[in-house]
């Protein structure tokens, strides 16, 4: 196997090599984990590189936009990766350590909303832990947006708490100020974390992967104290941590989805092989589209452009980047956020598609 810098080797670097490594990104909702695989893709000079995507929301935008590459990637596409850890999880995980051959490393990335506790544990808990090598958890922040008290959330916590390294992300979007004071917060939530300042989630490579920097021992220990702890100060209809530390009874989705509705959020999803008219589209975005939507994705036709348009939103800051269509041109557009009302939204979103005779003819923007 052909191996990283490892800033410091452990001891027994002989089971090191025989074991597959494992680095789990995580991060809140459009912090930039995309970006960072993206990255980790295109730089992993000499290092073939398995990852395993799973996003929220029931149409997978995240593998179109994946650099691709000719090496092996499997999506997971049925919800939260923490739900799937007891079938579909480890069962993508063993086709990659079927082709252990030929793949040297191996990155999970986590959906915006999922502990990563329950992800670490698959590859500690089950016969997983000797065939990998859990490397670490880097965790991604988007500077602009980070606020626990917004999110709401405990796995927004948990993604901080079990980071061996943080990723201050979008540093070019806010004062440098702003980033010391959350350094400091960041810092009081998670002592001894590596954290380092990105902008795109540019860092060297060495810095994150192949650093050796989890350490099992102390995160069994984590693990069942913290276990306790949520049990103790948590609400019972906050079950969720049920769903990942429980690895010996299957998980039904309902059960999952109740605790996604726990920390409120929820996804909508459209798909149309119409395309959008771009003013409905505009009008729809300034006007209709409600504050608690936090997330948003899609690869997007428009009627007036040629082109395949990349459609991000996070927070209040939304992008539309150009590229070409590879196929047929269709519409997917996923919407996450808090307290959303599905219909309506769906309802808005249908009426921004063009009608037939509407629009045709006019340029783009016009
Ligand atoms: N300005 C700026 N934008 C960034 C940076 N990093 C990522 N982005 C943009 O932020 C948006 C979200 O990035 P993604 O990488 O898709 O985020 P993600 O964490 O994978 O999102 P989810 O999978 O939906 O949770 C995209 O429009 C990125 O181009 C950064 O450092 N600065």
């Amino acid at each position: 196997m052909t191996s990283v810098v490892s800033s410091d080797p452990t001891p027994n670097l002989e089971d090191q090599k025989q074991n597959l490594p494992v680095t789990i990104i995580t991060g809140f909702l459009g912090s930039g984990k995309t970006t960072l695989l993206n990255h980790i893709l295109t730089n992993q000079q000499g290092i073939k590189t398995a990852v395993l995507v799973n996003e929220f929301g029931e149409i997978g935008i995240d593998n179109e936009l994946i650099i691709s590459t000719d090496q092996d990637m499997v999506e997971l596409n049925n919800g939260c990766i923490c739900c799937t850890i007891n079938n579909d999880l480890v069962e993508a995980i063993y086709k990659v350590l079927e082709r252990q051959d030929s793949i040297d490393y191996l990155v999970v990335e986590t959906t915006g909303l999922a502990d990563p506790l329950p992800v670490a544990l698959t590859f500690l808990g089950t016969e997983l832990r000797d065939l990998t090598r859990l490397d670490s958890i880097v965790t991604v922040v988007d500077c602009e947006n980070f606020s626990l008290d917004l999110f709401n959330s405990e796995a927004a916590y948990s993604q901080i708490t079990y980071g061996d390294v943080i990723l201050l992300n979008k540093v070019d979007l806010v004062d440098e100020g702003d980033v010391d004071a959350l350094e400091v917060r960041i810092r009081d939530m998670k002592q001894g974390a590596r954290i380092i300042r990105t902008n795109r989630a540019q860092v060297p490579l060495p810095l994150i992967l192949s650093v050796g920097l989890f350490e099992s021992d102390k995160y069994y220990q984590t693990e069942s104290k913290s276990d306790r702890d949520h049990h103790d100060h948590h609400d019972h209809d906050h079950d969720h941590h049920d769903c990942g530390h429980d690895h010996s009874h299957d998980h039904d989705h309902h059960h999952h989805s109740h605790h996604l509705e726990n920390d409120g959020f929820t996804s909508v999803s459209f798909q149309s092989d119409k395309p959008f008219a771009i003013k409905k589209f505009q009008n729809f975005l300034d006007h209709h589209l409600p504050e608690t939507v936090f997330r948003a994705k899609g690869i997007l036709w428009f009627d007036e452009s040629p082109h395949r348009h990349i459609f991000h939103l996070s927070g209040k800051r939304f992008s539309l980047d150009d590229s070409e269509w590879q196929s047929q041109p269709k519409n997917q557009l996923v919407l996450i956020g808090q307290n959303l009302d599905h219909d309506k939204l769906l309802s808005q979103i249908q009426k921004c598609l063009c009608l037939p005779s509407t629009n045709r003819g006019k340029g783009f923007g016009k």
